[in-house]
């Protein structure tokens, strides 16, 4: 009998701000592929994009008041510990350091993520290191720009679930997440234009973004 509790799942991400198309489809591929628990990391210097509006206490601040009543998420900071860039493959380099070789870890990302990832620092060491779990997103496609990278997902890909219970590390698996057209920027916009946010993220995450005066329009815009 494989046991379906072993593999270990983290969830990095910027977060800014956390939202419903974070959590939701990571909820519903928990209960599909048996995860038990799945550690949230926000980073401190995202590696491929602008620096977040929010600073990061203030954005591990907002993923602590939407994790509160989720006993499924805990929160890790090693990230935010880190001045310099979240590379992820640096950080799956420490986790596994950690938790032994023949523990099964997994990096759970969005499909938007996936069509990204051979620009990522040392790509290839992430799946020595962990298997990657991709969610649905509506918008993205579902193979690769590239031919070459398109070859290395089909290399990867199982449809297996127990592989990521058994195996430590090196498989890729596209779960069937139902899509929520959700993102930050989305969010962020909407708070520009003085639009309700209400279906988008958790009313505790609101009120802090309302508290904190977070997302607005500047004076000279
Ligand atoms: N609606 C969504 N559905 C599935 N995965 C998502 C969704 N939104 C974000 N993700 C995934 O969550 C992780 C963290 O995403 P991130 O914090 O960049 O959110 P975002 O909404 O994409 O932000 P932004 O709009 O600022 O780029 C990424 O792996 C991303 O693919
Ligand atoms: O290591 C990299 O080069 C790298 C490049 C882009 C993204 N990541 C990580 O992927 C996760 C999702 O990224 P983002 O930008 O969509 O929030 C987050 O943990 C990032 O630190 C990592």
């Amino acid at each position: 009998m494989v046991d379906m509790s072993s593999l270990q799942a983290l969830y990095g991400g910027t977060f800014d701000p956390v939202h419903y198309g974070h959590l939701k489809p990571v909820e519903i591929l928990a209960n599909l592929i048996g995860l038990q628990r799945v550690i949230i990391m926000p980073n401190n210097v995202p590696p491929h994009r602008p620096q977040p509006e929010a600073t990061s206490e203030q954005r591990k601040a907002m993923l602590e008041l939407a994790i509160a009543d989720k006993p499924l998420f805990q929160l890790d900071e090693r990230e935010l510990r880190r001045e310099t860039p979240s590379y992820t493959s640096q950080t799956l380099q420490e986790w596994r350091a950690e938790r032994g070789p023949t523990q099964p870890l997994g990096f759970i990302i969005g499909q938007d993520s996936l069509l990204n990832f051979p620009s990522w620092h040392q790509y290839e060491t992430i799946l020595q290191n962990s298997h990657l779990i991709v969610c649905r997103r509506p918008g993205y496609p579902l193979t690769m720009k590239e031919e070459q990278h398109q070859e290395w997902l089909d290399t990867h890909l199982t449809n297996n679930v127990e592989d990521l219970h058994t195996l430590p590390a090196g498989k890729i698996y596209l779960a069937e997440t139902p899509w929520f057209d959700i993102s930050a920027t989305l969010i962020r916009e909407r708070l520009q234009q003085d639009l309700s946010c209400d279906e988008l993220l958790p009313a505790p995450v609101l009120d802090y973004i309302h508290q904190h005066g977070l997302y607005q329009k500047s004076a000279d815009e």
